[in-house]
């Protein structure tokens, strides 16, 4: 059924939103005071026609805006578009009667992601790649991506043809490109089972096309170089499929954040370290211990603390810190912790933490939700949040993340 709409405002995953008798309807890339014409099924609504833009729409840089489901946002102001990301944190603060002060968002440049995660699957005579349409399985082949690095974009057909060489199924899979100072490394997920015949085919693409690395469902298949990534002072050989803060400029805009507010602190645990980020700034004052749950991610970071000279001590310590959070006594021993867990949070590991006397805290995550929850537990352990800064690493999609700084006087020991 095609209907006009008045869109009223943007939901939480960027579509604009439409309320009807029936309840809301979710038209994708539409904005605020938009009428719009939409062909509506249950409570979903596919764009035919904009006919009252919005002031605050632009024309998307992308060609493939509207059909890839990478970005949902390009049509938006950048103002406005940033405006939007801050008040998903400070909503999800509101959630759990927090009203911290929310800063200005860090923003993020077109042209700026090093790691990129493209769908893939195999057709008659020749491989998709690119990203799933917005809320399908069906692939958009890309000729262009303005959010990721040159290096990654320059590749694309590169990347095709390394996939053909790789791919054994007829599924789609996925392959994860990282831009590093060695060249791209290239990690490959469900692309099938390899003979031999492959693995010296893509032996031979790698080393044509100047690539550091390619692996296969986390076994390296070549390696010409070590695909090296700095964090800070250090310099890490990260691992195959091993966590990476997407953006550069965003890893460094959340390490000086936590670095000027753990600074003075002489022992810091940093939980959830993958393979340094902040373990390497933190250490260059002070000693710090790296918990972990990957073994490959601290065993890169190890060697990386190893090679860099004037750091203070670095531990590790693989655990699983949602089984086996670090207890209020072990926590005690540090001045300060900076935790930066996966989207789920750290709900265990911040009810120990909210009975700690450790002073300086810094919270650093991907989801605002959780984000909240986690913080209302330290306050409810007396803990004042001093500020939480949005952070823009995911352009144009509705992803957000946050650094929250929390203090509370020392405990007496
Ligand atoms: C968002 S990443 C942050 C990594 C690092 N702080 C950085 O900025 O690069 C979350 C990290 O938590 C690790 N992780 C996930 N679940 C875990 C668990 N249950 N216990 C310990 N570490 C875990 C992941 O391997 C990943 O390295």
């Amino acid at each position: 059924m095609t209907t006009r709409y008045r869109v009223a405002r943007l939901g939480a995953q960027g579509d604009g939103i439409a309320d009807t008798e029936r309840g809301p309807v979710f038209i994708s890339f539409t904005l605020p005071g938009e009428m719009v014409t939409a062909a509506v099924n249950k409570d979903r609504g596919e764009l035919i026609a904009v006919t009252e833009p919005a002031s605050n729409r632009v024309e998307p840089p992308c060609r493939h805006f509207g059909t890839c489901g990478g970005c949902q946002l390009q049509h938006l102001a950048m103002a406005d578009y940033l405006a939007w990301k801050r008040d998903k944190v400070v909503q999800a603060l509101k959630s759990q009667a927090l009203k911290p002060a929310v800063g200005q968002i860090v923003p993020c440049a077109p042209h700026s992601r090093r790691r990129v995660t493209f769908a893939l699957r195999k057709v008659e005579g020749g491989m998709l790649l690119g990203y799933n349409r917005h809320l399908s399985h069906e692939i958009v082949d890309i000729a262009e991506c303005p959010i990721s690095v040159p290096p990654i974009v320059e590749a694309l057909d590169s990347l095709r043809a390394l996939a053909r060489l790789s791919c054994f199924t007829s599924k789609a899979f996925r392959m994860t490109v990282t831009a590093t100072a060695s060249g791209l490394d290239v990690a490959l997920l469900d692309s099938g089972v390899l003979d031999d015949a492959a693995r010296k085919a893509i032996a031979d693409f790698a080393m044509a096309a100047n690539l550091a690395r390619v692996s296969v469902d986390g076994e390296i298949i070549v390696e010409p170089k070590k695909p090296q990534v700095s964090m800070g002072p250090a310099v890490v050989n990260i691992p195959p499929g091993g966590f990476l803060q997407a953006v550069a400029s965003a890893e460094e805009a959340m390490g000086q954040l936590v670095l000027d507010h753990l600074g003075k602190a002489k022992r810091v645990a940093d939980l959830f370290a993958g393979s340094g980020a902040f373990t390497f700034r933190l250490a260059q004052r002070a000693e710090v211990h790296a918990v972990e749950g990957e073994a490959a991610a601290l065993a890169a970071l190890d060697r990386a603390f190893r090679f860099t000279p004037s750091l203070k001590r670095v531990s590790t310590e693989k655990r699983d810190l949602f089984e086996r959070p670090l207890t209020t006594k072990e926590l005690d021993r540090f001045d300060a912790v900076v935790f930066d867990p996966p989207r789920a949070g750290a709900e265990f590991q911040c009810r120990q933490l909210a009975k700690s006397g450790v002073s300086k805290v810094a919270a650093v995550s991907c989801n605002p939700l959780t984000l909240a929850r986690d913080l209302a537990t330290l306050v409810a352990g007396g803990y004042t949040v001093t500020s939480v800064t949005p952070i823009d690493q995911f352009l144009w999609s509705s992803h957000v993340e946050a650094v929250a700084l929390l203090e509370k006087p020392r405990k007496r020991r």
